[in-house]
């Protein structure tokens, strides 16, 4: 039986004369990994902007659960659940790994000035529960060691398992990977291949991911849809997407094999 939680109908996304997005449907289904590839440029970004209301869309729609995204501001799309981790790595340099993690978590919760000055008993559960979904998913994700460390003094590797520890501290339904394997080395990426995993059976969270590495997207996608020039090529399982005469003809001169 389907069982929808995003759903992308005619979507585009225009800047002037460019056509980032152009007319792109696509539905993630609950408990899936979903993955976007395409070669630079194909629009895989402006998607993964336009899902998280960076950006508005020229025309189209969005549903996560049956609403529709646009009618909701940027800030309300955690609250929704939806959680995303970016190519750049966006951390606090210089907080530890556990002051971070609270921090992503504090944006989750709802907030009120005269509350927290008062120090209510509602503001002392919040706090209580944002410290119990961190240390769990510290523990879910082996950083331990780690905890009490500044995010400057850790190897990039280490960073961006703490850049999807913030994302999982939401407790989101849907998480959002934006090139999680770039800048990793191959072991890196073999254990992002199991966390991902992991994500996806041991805390039931659907994952939609932009990769360019096709082992990692062979080894947890269990769909893949290949854009180029703004606009959907394929959509199938990663061998299936792989071996379509218009993948391949996408990627051609671009020196990378799909
Ligand atoms: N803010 C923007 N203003 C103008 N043009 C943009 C903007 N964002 C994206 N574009 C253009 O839209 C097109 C799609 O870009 P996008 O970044 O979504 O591609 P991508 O598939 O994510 O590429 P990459 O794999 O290189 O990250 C490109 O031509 C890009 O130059």
């Amino acid at each position: 039986m389907s069982d929808v939680l995003l759903s992308v109908r005619d979507l585009s996304r225009h800047f002037g004369g460019v056509k980032a997005v152009n007319r792109v449907s696509f539905d993630v289904q609950r408990g899936e990994v979903f993955t976007l590839i395409g070669p630079n440029g194909a629009g895989k970004t402006t998607v993964f902007n336009l899902i998280s209301r960076l950006y508005d869309p020229s025309s189209g729609e969005i549903r996560f659960e049956g609403e529709l995204l646009s009618a909701k501001p940027a800030h309300a799309i955690a609250r929704m659940g939806i959680a995303r981790t970016f190519q750049n790595i966006e951390l606090f340099e210089y907080a530890s790994v556990l002051q971070n993690l609270l921090i992503g978590r504090h944006v989750h919760m709802p907030r009120s000035l005269w509350r927290e000055a008062l120090f209510l008993p509602s503001v002392r559960q919040n706090e209580r529960e944002a410290r119990r979904k961190v240390e769990e998913v510290i523990d879910f994700l082996n950083l331990q060691h780690h905890r009490d460390t500044l995010v400057a003094g850790l190897p990039y590797g280490v960073r961006k398992v703490v850049e999807l520890a913030r994302a999982l501290c939401i407790g989101p339904k849907l998480l959002l990977l934006d090139e999680p394997s770039s800048g990793l080395n191959v072991d890196e990426t073999r254990d992002l291949a199991y966390w991902i995993d992991d994500i996806k059976r041991l805390l039931g969270v659907t994952v939609l991911m932009v990769e360019h590495d096709m082992s990692l997207v062979s080894r947890v996608s269990d769909r893949v849809l290949a854009m180029n020039q703004g606009e959907v090529l394929a959509l199938g399982t990663a061998s299936e997407v792989q071996r379509d005469p218009r993948v391949i003809e996408a990627y051609l001169g671009t020196g990378v094999a799909p």
